[in-house]
Formats: C-alpha cells, sequence, structure tokens
C-alpha cells in the first residue's frame, strides 16, 4: 500500500463574534466538543466572574492593574473595552497552541477581529454570527437566564453597534437553527483549512512530483 502522505499546515485563527445572546458561546462549546484540532484562546478580563465560571477556564479574571500591567508588558496580542470591562487575549497560550500545530478559536468582540487581523493578517478567519431577529436576540437573552433586566437591555442597546460591524468579517451567518449553524461553521473550517496557502510543503511536494517524471515536459 502506498505511504499516505502528510503535509503540515500553518495555523487558523478562527474568530467568532456576534452581538451578545446570538449564540457564539454555544457555537464554539460544539465546535471544541467535535474537533480536537481547535483550542479556545482563554482572554482575560477585567469583568467580574458570573456563577458557572471557572478562573483559568473561561476567563483569566484579573483587576484593573493587574490588566494594565500585561498591556504595558506586550503580552496580549489584542485588547479592547467592552461593556465597561477590559477584555485581552494573552499572546503565549496561541502562539503554544499554534507551535503544536492546533488551530486557535476566538471569542472576540469587533475591534478584537479588526486588532488581530492586523497583527496576523491572512492566517485569521472572521465570521460573524446573527441572530434572526433582535426580538429572538432578547428572548435569548432572557431565556439564558444569567442577566437583570437592566443588563438585557444594556446588552440590546449595544447590540446594534455590534452588528454594525458585519461588513469587517469574512463570513456572515444566522443563527436560526443552532445545528444548521454549527454545520456551516465546521465547513468553514474545514474549507480553511485546506487553502493552498495554509499547505506549507506544498511547493516542494508538488516540485518532487513533477521531477519523479523522468520524460517530464514541465515547459507545458
Ligand atoms: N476584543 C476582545 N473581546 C473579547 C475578549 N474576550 C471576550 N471578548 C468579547 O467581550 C464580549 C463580552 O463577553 P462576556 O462578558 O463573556 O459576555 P457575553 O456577551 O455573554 O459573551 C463578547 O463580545 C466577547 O466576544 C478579548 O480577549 N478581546
Ligand atoms: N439557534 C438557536 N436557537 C435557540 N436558542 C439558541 C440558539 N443558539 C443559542 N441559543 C440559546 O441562546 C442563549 C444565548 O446563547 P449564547 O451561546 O450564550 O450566546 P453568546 O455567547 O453569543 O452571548 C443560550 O441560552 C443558548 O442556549
Amino acid at each position: 500500500m502506498a505511504e499516505s502522505v502528510h503535509l503540515n499546515r500553518r495555523g487558523v485563527l478562527f474568530v467568532l463574534s456576534s452581538p451578545s445572546g446570538a449564540g457564539k458561546t454555544t457555537i464554539s462549546r460544539k465546535m471544541l466538543a467535535a474537533d480536537p484540532d481547535i483550542a479556545l484562546s482563554i482572554s482575560a478580563t477585567t469583568r467580574p466572574m458570573r456563577p458557572g465560571e471557572t478562573d483559568g477556564v473561561d476567563y483569566h479574571f484579573v483587576d484593573v492593574d493587574r490588566f494594565k500591567t500585561m498591556a504595558a508588558d506586550g503580552e496580549f496580542l489584542e485588547w479592547a473595552h467592552v461593556f465597561g470591562h477590559r477584555y485581552g487575549t494573552p499572546r503565549d497560550r496561541v502562539e503554544d497552541l499554534l507551535a503544536a500545530g492546533k488551530d486557535v478559536l476566538f471569542d472576540i468582540d469587533w475591534q478584537g477581529a479588526q486588532q488581530l487581523y492586523q497583527e496576523a493578517g491572512p492566517d485569521v478567519v472572521r465570521v460573524f454570527i446573527l441572530p434572526p431577529t433582535m426580538d429572538e436576540l432578547e428572548r435569548r437573552l432572557r431565556a439564558r437566564g444569567t442577566d437583570s433586566d437592566e443588563v438585557i437591555a444594556a446588552r440590546m442597546a449595544r447590540a446594534a453597534n455590534e452588528i454594525s460591524h458585519w461588513d469587517g468579517y469574512d463570513y456572515v451567518l444566522i443563527n436560526d437553527d443552532v445545528d444548521g449553524c454549527f454545520d456551516e461553521v465546521r465547513a468553514i473550517l474545514r474549507a480553511e483549512r485546506l487553502k493552498r496557502r495554509r499547505q506549507i510543503g506544498l511547493i516542494g511536494f508538488a516540485r518532487d512530483l513533477i521531477r519523479s517524471v523522468p520524460e517530464a515536459d514541465t515547459k507545458l
């Protein structure tokens, strides 16, 4: 039997953004559970921990002074103010995951997506998730049961602003049916992994194929 061919490839930096409540946490969890080759970037944040969250798993919960020191020391790939708190992507974990051959999933807002794209350009794939309607978005925020009326109103007020950045993304999906949306996200990841420019060693592989034909007419 022929030897199987394995070419290394550049890792994908896969960004999922959406207005709060549109479903990006749900989709992220499904992706991480379904695919061992992608791992989550764990952000640092100054916002308080919510019930059910674990420090170091959902976020690294830090105070403002610590966050400022991390930012000043260049520890973040990107950071931004969101809902009156600071959120940032620690550089180390992302670099370690990429070095280990993993793709990295980012649950960050449009400001983070923009900064990451400036840092890492074509390695970044930006996916934006829209709710089917604003009424459904509000219904999901209420159904989640994690926020007071006041916080929900603030999230709805911010949602229009977040949505207005939809055209800064490579893909825009509508999360009507969660399984359908998840399938689309997986299809995007699969296709992006197969892109020619991510296949390190493809030039050499094709060259060796051509050279292995003694009579090859490479001028054709
Ligand atoms: N720029 C940036 N945004 C982040 C980061 N981590 C989380 N966010 C965004 O901050 C927003 C608020 O997140 P969170 O407080 O967990 O509330 P959520 O709306 O329930 O997801 C979401 O839009 C996240 O995508 C980060 O490291 N950088
Ligand atoms: N397609 C969908 N249909 C109905 N409910 C959904 C759908 N996607 C997510 N939800 C629910 O909506 C709520 C908000 O989703 P979540 O993933 O927490 O959003 P986000 O991370 O974008 O704030 C959760 O209770 C989740 O179970």
